[in-house]
């Protein structure tokens, strides 16, 4: 059997310890070395990566257990993502895959040192863009763009780290077509009269159910063409009206999974650290780029790591949050109410594999723990700042707290990134932290202890900016919540305030009596308290952030960012 060279300039990086398996032939019958004569092994065909250990548990859906994360390049993790389909606004659900996936990237690279090389694609041709096309009239191509455009605006307000690069199918058909070549030229898969390209399931034999046990489903296909109910388009030909390029087969266009394995391929040669997506996409989808995968680079194991994420769904409903469902909420829709921090709070409170329920309670909880952290914060730099007076502190304890929950954290996002504990471990050092913050009136003369407060505060910025929650922007949004509660309290009290000093300001009657100052307005004397108290409210605001303007009879206010 001839094997095909790489697609159109493929880098097959050389990674250390990255060892191809022989191929053997379908023809000889048997297909691949099995994996279970391999040392390290897995029952369910998985071999344990050669590399460097990371130190690192994660849940693999190849195993269905946690497996210690193995990279062939020390400090490397190559990851692959699926990403969008760009046919309308991203919802809720998206964002909670992409957030969460985006909160386990930074852990690796933040907290593990490890450099994480990420693409994702953009699905910008499918059944469903094609069908919103000729609904709205428009190209296929201005309605993804136009998608794919608020896509990148959603996740930068979300404080998603942008991958390396974001790849579109449509910029990489020569290479799907070379990709489809090859599979062919290896044997497994075939064309049909109409021009359309099957991948042939049975060629790969017990291959094909390597990350979901797909069962005995073989068996004729009722479809036209199909040699078997379990094998899937690689390329479908073009209807009329639809978009097409020209190809071997005649014209038409990929299908869905073959985008992901030519795009990860060209990208990161014949093998990845790291594939991740939501549990939706698990089967068919993973499991089909994985098939074609092995079919191209007729290797034992083309992704060592799926990572999956659960669903969002609305509280109360078994059904995913999804757009063909319509009950979704956009994520433009979300930041009008609720801030991107406490968006990732929310993710933060749950395994990034469950599935998770948004409602009003939930999202509340959030809030309250981000609100938990920031009062504390402030209220730890107003002791610094000799704002606070405070009892004794007993030093001691706050440090070995503090080391305690160092360790905790570390552990805890070591094993399958479990963010509950580590917030767990995080709200507890702020319990101790508060329990020994306790004010009172006078302290002149008692000891003070800013050191292990100044170190506690340090670490917990640090860690949550790690986590991708920004305390210090948390300041300004915690004052302009989109839900408007804090902001109409402000509002209440700066309007209350120019009552109170325009009234202080009623210039008394005129004074006639001899030596009276005529011609100058002169202030009732018995107000001027309320005066003093104007100006005491406005400049203790202004150390909250919020800057009072008086211009004549008029105040105005707005929050700058404290430092
Ligand atoms: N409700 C959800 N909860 C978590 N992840 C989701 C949810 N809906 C979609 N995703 C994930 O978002 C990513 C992008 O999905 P994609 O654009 O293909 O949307 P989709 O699954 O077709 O959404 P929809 O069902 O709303 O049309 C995938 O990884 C998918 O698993
Ligand atoms: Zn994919």
């Amino acid at each position: 059997m001839r094997s095909c060279a790489p697609v159109c300039g493929f880098a097959k990086l050389a990674w250390k310890g990255n060892v191809r398996a022989p191929w053997t032939p379908k023809h000889s019958g048997v297909l691949l070395r099995s994996h279970a004569s391999c040392p390290g092994s897995s029952p369910r065909g998985w071999a344990r990566p050669t590399g460097h250990d990371t130190g690192i548990k994660t849940y693999n859906s190849l195993t269905k257990q946690k497996e210690s994360l193995v990279l062939r390049q020390e400090g490397v993790a190559t990851w692959y993502s699926c990403g969008p389909t760009v046919y309308d606004h991203a919802h809720l659900g998206h964002a909670c895959s992409y957030v969460r996936f985006d909160i386990l990237q930074r852990i690796l690279s933040k907290v593990f040192g490890i450099n994480v090389i990420h693409v994702m694609v953009i699905t910008d041709i499918d059944d469903k863009i094609i069908r919103r096309s000729l609904e709205e009239r428009i190209s296929a191509t201005v309605l993804s763009q136009m998608y794919e455009e608020h896509f990148r605006q959603d996740m930068l307000a979300l404080k998603v780290i942008p991958p390396a690069a974001y790849i579109r199918v449509t910029d990489n058909i020569p290479q799907i077509v070379a990709f489809i070549e090859c599979i062919i030229t290896n044997g497994h898969a075939y064309t049909t009269d109409r021009g359309d390209v099957y991948f042939d399931v049975q060629s790969i034999g017990t291959h094909y159910g390597k990350l979901v046990n797909v069962g005995d489903t073989t068996g004729e296909s009722g479809e036209t063409g199909k040699r078997d109910k379990r094998d899937f388009a690689l390329w479908k030909a073009s209807k009329p009206q639809e978009p097409s390029w020209e190809s071997p087969w005649g014209r038409g266009r990929p299908g869905w999974h073959i985008e992901c394995s030519t795009i990860a391929s060209s990208v990161f040669g014949s093998q990845l650290d790291i594939h991740s997506g939501g549990i939706d996409l698990a089967f068919p989808h993973h499991e089909n780029e994985i098939a074609q995968c092995v079919a191209y680079h007729q290797c034992e194991q083309w992704g060592n790591y799926f990572l999956h994420s659960g669903h969002l769904h609305l509280k109360g409903s078994t059904e995913k949050m999804s757009k063909s469902l319509k009950n979704y909420i956009t994520i433009q829709e979300f930041l009008q109410s609720y801030t991107a921090n406490e968006f990732r709070m929310f993710c933060l409170l749950t395994k990034y594999r469950s599935a998770i329920d948004y409602s009003d309670a939930s999202m509340n909880e959030a809030c309250s723990k981000l609100a938990t952290i920031s009062a504390f914060t402030h209220n730890v730099q107003a002791y610094m700042q000799n704002r606070m007076q405070c009892q004794p502190v007993q030093e001691g304890l706050l440090w070995d707290s503090l080391a305690s929950t160092q360790a905790s954290v570390r552990t805890a996002l070591a094993d399958d990134f479990d963010t509950p504990r580590a917030m767990d471990a995080i709200m507890n050092l702020i319990h101790h932290g508060n329990t020994q913050l306790q004010p009172i009136t006078k302290s002149i003369g008692s000891p003070r202890s800013p050191a292990v407060f100044g170190a506690i505060l340090s670490y917990i910025r640090d860690i949550m900016e790690v986590l991708g929650v920004d305390l210090v922007d948390q300041k300004k949004s915690h004052m302009m919540p989109n839900s408007g509660l804090l902001e109409n309290v402000v509002e209440q009290l700066v309007h209350f305030r120019r009552e109170v000093r325009n009234f202080a300001l009623t210039p008394a009657p005129a004074d006639t009596s001899a030596g009276g100052q005529a011609g100058r307005t002169r202030l009732h004397r018995d107000r001027q308290p309320l005066l003093n108290a104007c100006d005491a409210l406005r400049r203790d605001l202004a150390t909250l952030g919020v800057h009072i303007k008086d211009r004549g009879t008029t105040s105005t206010w707005e929050v700058t960012q404290q430092t």
